[in-house]
């Protein structure tokens, strides 16, 4: 398989056909009303869609009704209304996309061994005169006809190189060559395409399409073959909605043209801002949800969580983006900070945040980040900036330091905490208290540990950020020989909080006393 032009030819423009509102809404659960595609239409229409495929009036009222007004009202795009070969279908068809600037009627019959022998009951001769019928039909009734033999990936060479050859002679002006099934590979496809391109004398009379769906996960690399092999309209749907797995991504189509036109050389109308806008309208319309990898249009499409990832990022956007993030409607790369990221990023998002860390202090904050990380999932901004509060607030000397602690509580128990703390660099003590509550006894633990007994006279705790597993921030202020001292603690666990922000407190109170 080669590339379809040679790179110093100009860019060939392909057109987009869109089937969002027909095939994609053939996706169990997805149909749409009336207003959902209008604003579908509307959204496709402003962002370069060259036809919009509306759907398949025959097939309902609710169906005609919609092609019919989306034709009325969207002015640039083409708009399309399937049907079968059957005289009702395409006066339908035809009927529904009239008050269209531009129509079109798609006229459809199976022409696979499979197709004519078990479902339609034909033989290739019936095929060959029904298919005439159907687009001589529609031809009479609108200018721009195409016509697609289903199932032609699996249809004979010779059967499917007749049937072509008589429907652009009948009308069609356009010919889809479908992957109905999901069935072929790139090589495949780029050879069948080129086949028809040679054998059948009046190809060059109509532009070729491709539609191909995803059962393999193939149907963009097999689009992207047939217009390598000379495919010049590639019918797709917004975030690769469909038939069972679905038809070929919009989105990854128009990027991957756009990202390597060195290698396809080709390139479309679609304003690329408005993929990801259209991906996020699609998706709360049909209520089918777009996968966080997905391709282009996934929440973690320019997401990087890895530490070594996130400092090329940072010196180098290239190293690991290929396309920018702006490009497709998103307003920036994202630096997730989790488990796998490094000092640099945590560096860089501290000073997003408004914190310029020493190399010391960032060595502190890293090191209770990647404690973090491991109790969560997502590191959030408020988890950062709790840390980085704590560090800061807690730059005094570590005179008492934990260990460890355990707690056992219950409705009918009084509550019972183990402290163990250092003192310097070896000493280890260890401290079982009641309280009235965990905190009451861990308060308790950690003045008789120390020798210092305080009067609390604040004591707050807050989620750092959302979800269950927010870390908590304990901010006190006790009282310790008529000084007020402030202590902060953060973690996952209140008590530890609790603990923390006390020899946070008692440490300052120390390091008073000693100067
Ligand atoms: C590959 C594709 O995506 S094709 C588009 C698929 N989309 C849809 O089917 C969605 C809309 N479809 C519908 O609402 C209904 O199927 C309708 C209204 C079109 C037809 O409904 P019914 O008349 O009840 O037929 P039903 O759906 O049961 O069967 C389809 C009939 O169309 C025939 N048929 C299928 N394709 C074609 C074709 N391209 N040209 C002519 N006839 C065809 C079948 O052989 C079958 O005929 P039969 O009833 O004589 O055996
Ligand atoms: C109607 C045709 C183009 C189709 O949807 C298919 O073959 O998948």
């Amino acid at each position: 398989m080669t590339t379809s032009s040679q790179p110093h030819e100009s860019p060939r423009m392909i057109r987009i056909f869109d089937t969002t509102l027909r095939d994609g809404e053939q996706s169990p659960g997805a149909s749409m009303n009336l207003a959902e595609k209008l604003e579908v239409a509307s959204l496709l229409d402003e962002m370069g869609v060259d036809i919009i495929e509306a759907g398949f009036p025959i097939a309902s009222p609710g169906d005609f009704e919609s092609v019919k007004k989306v034709a009325e009202t969207i002015q640039r795009s083409t708009i399309c209304g399937l049907a079968r070969c059957s005289d009702k279908d395409i006066d339908a068809a035809a009927e529904a996309v009239k008050p269209a600037k531009q129509g079109r009627i798609h006229v459809f019959l199976a022409t696979s061994a499979i197709h004519r022998e078990f479902k339609l009951r034909m033989t290739p001769d019936e095929i060959v005169q029904r298919a005439i019928a159907g687009v001589k039909r529609a031809r009479n009734l609108c200018d721009d006809i195409e016509f697609s033999p289903e199932d032609a990936c699996r249809t004979e060479d010779d059967f499917l190189c007749r049937v072509v050859e008589a429907a652009i002679d009948a009308g069609a002006t356009t010919i889809n060559m479908p992957d109905t099934v999901g069935y072929t590979t790139p090589n495949e496809i780029f050879d069948r395409f080129s086949m028809v391109r040679n054998r059948v004398p009046n190809i060059d009379k109509a532009i070729l399409s491709t539609h191909c769906h995803n059962d393999l996960g193939m149907a963009v690399a097999n689009s992207m073959a047939a217009v390598a092999a000379g495919a010049g309209q590639i019918e797709c749907t917004i975030n690769g909605i469909g038939e069972r797995a679905g038809n070929a991504a919009l989105e990854e189509i128009v990027m991957a043209m756009k990202t390597r036109q060195d290698f396809f050389n080709c390139t479309t109308a679609i304003d690329t801002q408005r993929l990801v806008p259209a991906s996020r309208l699609v998706s709360k319309t049909t209520g089918i949800q777009v996968q966080r990898n997905k391709a282009i249009v996934g929440r973690n499409a320019f997401a990087h969580e890895s530490g070594i990832h996130q400092d090329g990022m940072l010196k180098e956007r290239s190293t690991y983006e290929i396309m920018s993030p702006e490009d497709v409607g998103f307003s920036k790369t994202d630096l997730v900070l989790g488990k796998h990221s490094g000092r640099a990023a945590l560096a860089d998002r501290a000073k997003t945040l408004g914190f310029s860390l020493s190399p010391e202090q960032l060595v502190t904050v890293f090191e209770q980040f990647k404690i973090l990380a491991d109790k969560k999932k997502e590191i959030y901004d408020g988890d950062i900036i709790a840390l980085v509060q704590q560090q800061i607030s807690g730059s005094v000397e570590q005179e008492w330091a934990l260990i460890d602690y355990t707690v056992t509580s219950g409705k009918n128990r009084t509550p019972v905490v183990e402290v163990t703390l250092k003192h310097g660099d070896d000493e280890k003590t260890q401290r079982v208290e009641q309280g009235d509550g965990p905190i009451d006894a861990a308060f308790w633990a950690v003045e008789k540990i120390t020798g210092i007994e305080v009067v609390c006279k604040d004591f707050r705790v807050r989620s750092a950020t959302l979800g269950r597993d927010a870390i908590g921030e304990v901010n006190l202020e006790v009282e310790y020989k008529g000084k007020t001292y402030r202590g902060i603690g953060v973690s996952t666990d209140s008590v530890e909080s609790t603990i923390l922000a006390m020899l946070n407190a008692i440490n300052r109170i120390i390091s008073e006393k000693r100067e």
